[in-house]
Formats: structure tokens, sequence, C-alpha cells
């Protein structure tokens, strides 16, 4: 008997409303980290600096430190003044200059600094000097060469907010300021299941009506971007029994599971009946092109989406559905709206039919220029810089503006 799971037929903002309802019911715990682990993870809190950096007034250079009020004519250079350590008697006096090194902390009195390769110097039997007059005057200026106490960073300031992803610059900063544990939302666990009999591995052979399994690999790099811990990673074949028990075993472990695939009215798409006799979930059919077909549902603990199995498709439906709901449960802030995206200009008219389009684009300067493929054509993604998004029964002009999404980052 052919058996008919009906999906429901919704604008793209009805189906990406549904899935971010379903983010937000499942906020990952938090934990605390030290600052050194805690690369790719998300802030659980603001982070407020503890203190003012510099700390100090600092020399931004080697050389001497000078009153630039002061009018004598050559100064007694006292002892060096190094990076982390301050004379003791460091009060500078009338016609004295303190050798200073980069970083070094400046002596009360001293206003400026004069830079080692600027300066006149003189060796007499009774010391050495630092002449003043024949000095450009831009070179003596009040806070000349000092880095102020607060320049960098203010005690107090909110350096980064609650769902910030601590990346690179966002974990030095952090650091600048001695911050050396940090509250942090733990990864989400994720599982990826590519379905279908037709799926071969790149190095095996090709057999008649194989497939090579394109989708394993583009997964893998657009969730390495994510603060996520890819846990499994499987292929399966297209039997009810084998994806019906993993389903439920990985609904046990993990906090979401991607499938790939095996989801829309075939024969052997056991997905949608697999779900339905699960309970609970939604099936889409979302009237736009590609990824017209989802499916989410819960399993277990697991947030599930199903995403469809053209290649194009799985790419569109992952940057869609599948990057927001991961960013959204792992406590991250939405980095893109896609009501929004950047204002750009299209290189060429464009005639859209009945449908809402996300089309693949090469991106020149302002200017995007669309490329057409199937959803099936994977070789264009390649080329592509980023997407647009154009509305339904839209005839643009070159010139036009469109909202240009970058999605091409991994
Ligand atoms: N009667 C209908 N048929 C289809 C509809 C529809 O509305 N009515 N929708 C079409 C659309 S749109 C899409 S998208 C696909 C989605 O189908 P599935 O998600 O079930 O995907 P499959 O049938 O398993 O595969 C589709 C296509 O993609 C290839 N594929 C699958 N997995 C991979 C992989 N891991 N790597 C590379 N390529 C993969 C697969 O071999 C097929 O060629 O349904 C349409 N049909
Ligand atoms: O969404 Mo299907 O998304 O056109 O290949």
């Amino acid at each position: 008997m052919l058996m008919q799971v009906n999906p429901m037929i919704v604008e793209f903002e009805q189906a990406y409303a549904a899935v971010l309802q379903q983010a937000r019911s499942v906020l990952m715990p938090t934990e605390s980290l030290p600052l050194w682990q805690a690369q790719g993870r998300v802030l659980a809190q603001d982070v407020f600096a503890p203190i003012n950096w510099p700390t100090w007034p600092q020399s931004a250079m080697d050389g001497f430190a000078i009153n630039s009020q002061d009018r004598s004519a050559r100064f007694r250079i006292l002892a060096s003044a190094f990076a982390d350590k301050v004379p003791s008697d460091c009060v500078l006096q009338a016609g004295q200059a303190q050798r200073i090194m980069t970083g070094a902390v400046i002596p009360q009195g001293c206003d400026a600094i004069v830079p080692l390769e600027y300066a006149v110097l003189q060796t007499t039997p009774d010391g050495d000097w630092l002449l003043n007059p024949n000095l450009p005057h831009k070179l003596w200026s009040q806070g000349r060469h000092i880095k102020a106490v607060g320049s960098d960073v203010r005690q107090g300031e909110k350096l980064l907010a609650k769902g910030t992803l601590l990346a690179t610059k966002e974990r030095a900063l952090l650091a600048s300021v001695g911050c050396s544990q940090v509250s942090v939302f733990v990864k989400p666990k994720v599982a990826v299941l590519t379905l279908g009999d037709e799926l071969t591995d790149p190095g095996e052979p090709l057999t008649q009506g194989g497939v090579y399994n394109a989708n394993r690999f583009l997964l893998q790099g657009l969730l390495s971007g994510l603060s996520i811990e890819l846990v499994a990673m499987e292929t399966l074949p297209d039997e009810y029994a084998v994806i019906a028990q993993r389903l439920q075993s990985l609904g046990q472990t993990v906090d979401c599971i991607f499938t790939v695939g095996g989801s829309s009215v075939g024969d052997k798409d056991w997905l949608p009946k697999i779900l339905q006799a699960e309970g609970h979930f939604h099936r889409f059919k979302i009237n736009m092109k590609p990824a017209k077909p989802l499916m989410s549902a819960q399993l277990g603990r697991a947030q599930l989406l199903a995403l469809p199995g053209n290649p194009l498709a799985t790419y569109f439906s992952f940057q869609l559905f599948a990057k927001p709901l991961l960013q959204v449960m792992a406590g991250q802030a939405l980095a893109t709206e896609f009501a929004q995206g950047e204002e750009l200009r299209l290189a060429e008219p464009l005639q859209i039919a009945d449908k809402l389009r996300w089309i693949l684009v090469r991106r020149v300067g302002s200017e995007v220029w669309p490329m057409q493929a199937s959803a099936s054509q994977l070789s264009v993604l390649q080329k592509a810089q980023g997407f647009i998004r154009v509305a339904a029964h839209q005839s643009l002009a070159k010139g036009d503006r469109v909202r240009f999404f970058a999605g091409t980052e991994c």
C-alpha cells in the first residue's frame, strides 16, 4: 500500500520561525572553562574589562622620557627603565631625562618620549646628556609616544557580549586584560546521517546508479565553522529498520541530528514514515527554490532536521535552517537574519518566476553576478562567493539592489 505523509505548504519565513522556535526551546547548559580551552565556544555572559589597559602610562618607543615643558638646554640621562621595571627613584627633576624602553612605565614628571633615533646625545666626563635646543618641536609635544592609561580598554567597559563566538581575536582580547576563565555554553553534540543505497565513498568504484557522497564532505566542512561537537557522521542504507534504530539510539546521546536525503516521496524515502511513527514532527514544503522539502522533529533529547539530498538543496537547507538552529541552541547571537543581508547591485538582469529564489552569485566589488544552477549541480558552489535572496515575481534590471549573504566561508 502506498503511504502518504502530507507536507505543510509554507513560506520561507514560517519555516524559519518554526525552526528557530524549536532551537530556543533547547538552549544548551553552560560551563566555566579556562580561556586557553575556549576557542570556538560561545560566551554565556557579558564580559566587562576588569582593568584599564594600559594599566599604567607606558612608553611606545625606546628612547628618553622627558618633561616637554622643561626648557633646560641639556638633560642629564638617568638609568634605564625597562618594560617590567620602574626605577624606585623615578621622579624626574628639572634638567633630567630618563632612559626608557618600549613598554616601560612612564616615570613621574615625564610627559613625552624622545625616540632614540631622534635624540642628540653628548658624553662628558660628568655623564651622558640629551641635548634640547635643536630637536623639532613636534617630538617634544605633551603625550608624544606615551600610551595613556585605558587608551586601549577602559576598566568596566563591556568587552564582549553574551552570545559572542570566541574566535582568535576575542580570546586574545580577553587575555590582554587578564581574563583566565570564561563562562560558555556547552557545545551541542551533532550527528549527521547521509541516507541512500546509491551513496558511494570517494575512492570506491562507482557502480551503475551510484552517487559519490559529496554531502558528507559538504556538511563536515560547513559544521567545522560552528560551535558544535561532531560525534557521528554515518552513511545508512535505505532500510526502514536500520534508519529507525539508529535514530532512536542517537536520540538518547546527541543534541542534534541532521539527515540528508531519503526524505521525499520516493518508494525508499523512509524518513517521513519513521518520523510519523515516532510521533511529533513537521513536514514542510517550502515555497522556494532550492531546498523546498524540510522536516523537523524531536527524537528523545535530540532536535532533528531532515535536509534534502540534492547537494545544492542540502547546502541551502544547511545555511538557512541547520546553521541558525545550531547557533541558537549553542547560545550564539545569529550572525545573519535572512530578511536583511548586505545590499549589493545586480550585474545583469534577473527574472524570477512564482516562488522565492536563493541564487548563488559571484561577487565582484559591490556587484553580484547570478549563477544559474539546478539543485544537483555542486560545481557552481565552488565558484560562488555567496548567495542572494530574490522574492517571487521579481523582474530585476542591471544595477538593481539585492540582498547578499556570504555563505561560502568554509
Ligand atoms: N514527487 C516529488 N518528487 C520530488 C519532490 C517533490 O516535491 N515531489 N521534490 C524534489 C526536490 S525539490 C528535492 S530537493 C528532492 C529531495 O529528495 P530527498 O531529500 O529524498 O533526496 P534523495 O531522493 O535521497 O536524493 C536526491 C538526489 O540527491 C542525491 N544525493 C542524495 N544524497 C546525496 C549525498 N549524500 N551526496 C551526493 N548526492 C546525494 C541523490 O542521489 C539524488 O540524485 O526530491 C525531489 N523529488
Ligand atoms: O529543493 Mo530541491 O530543493 O529543488 O532540489
